[in-house]
């Protein structure tokens, strides 16, 4: 398979258009050159994030990258994926209660995660939650909350864990924007024991107009504290 335009060339006229500086051009230079892989998956320039983390990993089979999953939370919706042959997640975009659990109980045989946006139902109560666990049970699906967490880590322990939707006591995996920098995620962490979760670092979006940059992106995956980043988003997009 060959590309119809490389990278380097759609930096080219972007820069030429005036749509990008030289400095973002230089990012995601610097980001693909870091990032170019062999056939088996491994680096050719040594990648300081992969620390504890067998970047070949990625190119194995759900099975065995369940096994190496260093999150259980990461290993459970791998094994989910393998067992129910499914890859797909329904996002939950309704403001009721009745009908959230109806699309949990219809799509629920032939998804792996169902993501929800809890605090746009209107007759929410921790009814509701019950009986999206029990659907989640019932169908083997994971639970995620696409709360795209943005604050400082103090408050999204508190919006993780507090409120009336008590997130953390539910959701699998809860997304979250890593621009707070590494707080969001000690935030996170600090506000759940004993609990197997995860969540997903929302780094792109297709919105129009996002403020997502080339030079965002690169930033984001360049920061040696998301060491974890590219397993999740190829966990995501596989
Ligand atoms: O960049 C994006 C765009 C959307 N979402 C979330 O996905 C669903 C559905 O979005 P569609 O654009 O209708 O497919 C919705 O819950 C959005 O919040 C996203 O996370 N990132």
């Amino acid at each position: 398979m060959n590309s119809l335009c490389t990278l380097s060339k759609i930096l080219q006229v972007l820069k030429e258009a005036g749509q990008i500086n030289q400095d973002v051009v230089d990012s995601v230079r610097k980001y693909i050159a870091a990032s170019q892989i062999h056939p088996d998956g491994t680096f050719l320039t040594p990648q300081p994030r992969t620390e504890n983390v067998n970047p070949s990993r990625l190119t194995l089979p759900f099975t065995a990258r369940a096994d190496q999953a260093v999150n259980p939370v990461a290993a459970k919706l791998l094994k989910v994926m393998v067992s129910k042959q499914s890859n797909l997640c329904v996002a939950a975009d309704v403001t009721s209660a009745s009908r959230l659990i109806s699309l949990a109980e219809s799509a629920g045989p032939y998804v792996c995660l169902f993501k929800t946006h809890i605090d746009i139902v209107e007759d929410f109560s921790p009814q509701l939650i019950q009986d999206l666990l029990a659907a989640a049970q019932k169908h083997n699906f994971l639970l995620m909350e696409d709360r795209k967490f943005a604050d400082i880590g103090h408050t999204v322990s508190l919006q993780y864990s507090q409120g009336i939707h008590k997130i953390s006591s539910w959701a699998d995996l809860v997304t979250v924007h890593p621009i707070p920098g590494e707080g969001v995620i000690t935030g996170l962490k600090s506000a759940v024991t004993n609990l197997h979760r995860g969540c997903f670092l929302v780094v792109e979006m297709s919105s129009a107009g996002n403020l997502a940059s080339p030079n965002y992106v690169a930033c984001m995956l360049l920061q040696p504290q998301w060491k974890y980043l590219r397993s999740i988003q190829t966990l995501w997009r596989a």
